[in-house]
């Protein structure tokens, strides 16, 4: 791939928090059109990395370059062509998802009436025109989601940073997003992934990343991952190279300890 095709490049990326070192020197580079699963252990750093991505927690050492422009803070323009699903979103209950779509639209530099529309068009698809102006407090946890994941495409970004994006999705809707993910990879929209559903993430992903204690422990296709390991699924994968094997003997002590008298 040309350097045209970079869109993001992580280089030496630490990050303490205090005395805790969460990032220990992460080197990436995302090409265009990537779909990258960004995988790693509770508490690995993926978050960490995703929000220093996004210019929300700064104090890092090492360089991120994004469109071909270094990381500062006054340099906040690619926001634009960026869309976001946090793990833990604030959506503002007492908003309407009208309210709350078309302002976040503008957010990113719409038109109100553009983002009125478009936003009105996508709930429509989700099934959810019903609703478009109810608040989103008498939402249930997938249409959240799905406002969430309309949020962050309304402005057709050309970067997606998702953060556990199928919380609370029904099957269906599963189904429909991966979808979605599969035809934006293929019109050149570059997709950062983060999540712990492993098999979703051995679907979709065309390249994984492992971190493990702040590092890259693997990177490479499911099919290469799977070459390099004695180990199957991407599940197991995950487990063998993070040294996790004692999933049975934690298991069999918390459940003695439900049934201690
Ligand atoms: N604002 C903060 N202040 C102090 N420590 C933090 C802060 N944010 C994150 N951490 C710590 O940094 C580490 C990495 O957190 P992060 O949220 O990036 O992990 P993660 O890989 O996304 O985990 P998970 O899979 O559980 O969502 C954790 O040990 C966490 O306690």
């Amino acid at each position: 791939m040309s350097n045209e095709d970079v869109i993001l490049s992580l280089q030496g990326l630490s990050k303490n928090y205090g005395s805790k070192n969460v990032l220990n020197g992460i080197d990436l580079t995302v090409y265009r059109g990537q779909i990258i699963g960004y995988i790693g252990p509770n508490g690995a750093g993926k978050s960490t990395t995703i929000k220093i991505i996004l210019g929300l927690e700064g104090d890092y050492s090492g360089k991120v370059e994004i469109f071909g422009e270094t990381l500062t803070e006054d340099n906040y323009h690619y926001k634009r062509k960026i869309g976001y699903v946090p793990e833990i979103a604030e959506l503002y209950d007492n908003l309407t998802a009208r309210e709350y779509l078309t302002f976040i639209g503008e957010l990113y530099g719409m038109d109100l009436q553009a983002a009125d529309e478009k936003a009105w068009k996508l709930m429509r698809v989700f099934g959810l025109e019903a609703v478009y102006n109810s608040r989103i407090a008498s939402f249930s946890k997938g249409m959240r989601q799905k406002v969430l994941i309309i949020s962050s495409l309304l402005h057709n970004p050309d970067l997606l940073f998702l953060d556990e994006p199928l919380s609370g999705l029904d099957a269906n809707s599963v189904m429909v997003f991966k979808e979605i993910l599969a035809i934006l990879a293929a019109e050149g929209k570059t997709v950062f992934y983060s999540s712990h559903i492993m098999d979703v993430v051995e679907k979709i992903s065309n390249r994984i990343i492992l971190i493990n204690d702040g590092k890259i422990v693997a990177d490479g296709s499911f099919q290469e991952l799977k070459a390099q390991n004695t180990e199957g699924s991407l599940e197991q994968i995950f487990n063998q190279l993070t040294g996790f094997n004692e999933y049975k003997t934690i298991a069999e002590e918390f459940v003695s300890i439900v049934q201690e008298e």
